[in-house]
């Protein structure tokens, strides 16, 4: 056995600084939280010591993680860790003063540069003259600023466009002064299977239309998946795939073959009309899993332009326990695993259309990611929030332009 593999390396660690700094980022977690393993609204046995701590912030300023690293430095200095703590002052450690120091020399210096160049929003005023800026309050005065004069503010966890607006939403928040007007409905036209069995449809949006359906696949469906995904669930898609989409969960791709119990292709056939089955309409069902901090970025799914339509289904609940069918799934209970359900966080949020959709075990999200002319429908911008704690498991169908263009009804109007 090759044991220097069980070891995590140095840029495992620095992974798991990024996700735990992007968990406090999105969700304003505070580090003396953090520190006694308070991680939303779950107390977990994932302290971190002042050793740590330290070097969480050393990380924060290399990185130009300003606000996040001055709330570090700040712990640093009040807080009183405990005693078993001591090597503290040893070599390559700068004190907490020290941090602070570089930490507002680096930004300032940011400050001047943004300046030059036209772009002082990025701060509001140097961190050496204002040290008590609250992260928190600092984001949404820029939400609410990009909000108002649709000004692209670049964030600190990059992702351009939204990005304040991307965070918004992933807290549940957003800024749409009057709701729109949701409607939910019993579909039971579209073929004769659903006179039976009718579908439960929730438009999101209407022009472009994101749609819920609920109670899409059930429980042996979803048994299916879990166990033909499991163990092939190792890399993230290929970078020539993906672009700059940045993606910190674990995937895998299912063929209908692999699935026999599980006719999902078919079922989308049925529902919307598309050819979902034939030999390139879509590709594998893409199941991914996301674990603490797991997220990804902005982006469209239109690379190389093939990609039609989007069906995300979700295989777990985003609330706990008790409505989650998996107690009764003798598979989860003799493993013991009791985080099946993510508990926080794991929106899929859509910043252009102000929308954040909760994963529901069993419900399909669905939108087109392309217009009908062909070109990518940037108003589709979406990114999946980072999980704060528990587990995301969704499954993606990307259907293909190209073996549809008959076949996409030639309106939005789910009555039509
Ligand atoms: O997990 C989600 O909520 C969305 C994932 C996604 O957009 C993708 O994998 O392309
Ligand atoms: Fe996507």
């Amino acid at each position: 056995m090759d044991r220097q593999a069980a070891f995590p390396d140095e840029s495992t660690y620095r992974d798991a600084l990024q996700a735990l700094l992007q968990l406090q980022y999105f969700y304003d977690l505070r580090p003396l939280d953090l520190i006694r393993g308070v991680i939303g609204t779950e107390h977990t046995s994932i302290e971190i010591s002042k050793v740590e701590a330290q070097e969480i912030a050393e990380f924060s300023v290399n990185n130009d993680y300003f606000c996040i690293a001055m709330e570090w430095i700040k712990l640093l200095q009040k807080f009183e860790f405990g005693n078993n703590d001591t090597n503290l002052d040893g070599m390559g450690q700068r004190t907490p003063t020290e941090l602070q120091v570089a930490l507002i020399d680096k930004h300032d210096s940011n400050f001047e540069k943004n300046l030059g160049q036209g772009q002082a929003y990025m701060y509001t005023e140097k961190l050496g003259s204002h040290i008590e800026i609250l992260p928190s309050s600092l984001k949404m005065t820029l939400s609410e600023e990009s909000r108002k004069t649709g000004k692209e503010i670049m964030g600190t966890f990059g992702g351009g466009s939204f990005t304040y607006n991307h965070l918004a939403l992933c807290n549940g928040q957003h800024f749409t002064k009057n709701e729109p007007q949701l409607y939910c409905w019993l579909d039971n036209k579209r073929h004769p299977y659903f006179a039976i069995a009718p579908l439960k449809m929730e438009i999101l949006h209407y022009e472009p239309l994101l749609l819920r359906i609920y109670d899409i696949i059930n429980q042996g469906w979803i048994k299916e998946i879990k166990e033909a995904a499991t163990p092939h669930l190792s890399q993230a898609p290929d970078p020539g795939t993906s672009g700059n989409t940045l993606r910190t969960a674990i995937y895998a791709w299912l063929a209908d073959e692999e699935i026999p119990g599980t006719p999902i292709s078919r079922l989308i056939e049925l529902i919307f009309n598309l050819n979902v089955r034939g030999s390139n309409a879509s590709e594998l069902l893409q199941v991914a899993s996301y674990a603490l901090g797991g997220s990804v970025s902005l982006h469209v799914d239109y690379l190389g332009g093939t990609k039609l339509a989007n069906i995300n289904v979700d295989i777990q609940d985003l609330v706990g326990a008790e409505n989650s069918d998996d107690e009764s799934d003798p598979d989860v209970l003799l493993r013991g695993d009791r985080m099946n359900d993510v508990k926080l966080g794991g929106y899929t949020v859509f910043p252009k259309l102000n929308i954040f959709v909760r994963p529901i075990k069993g419900s399909a999200v669905f939108w087109y990611t392309s217009l009908r002319n062909g070109n990518v429908d940037s108003r589709m911008l979406h990114a999946a929030c980072p999980i704060i704690y528990g587990h995301k498991l969704i499954g993606t169908k990307w259907v293909h332009q190209y073996e549809n263009f008959l076949t996409r009804p030639c309106t939005t109007d789910p009555w039509a």
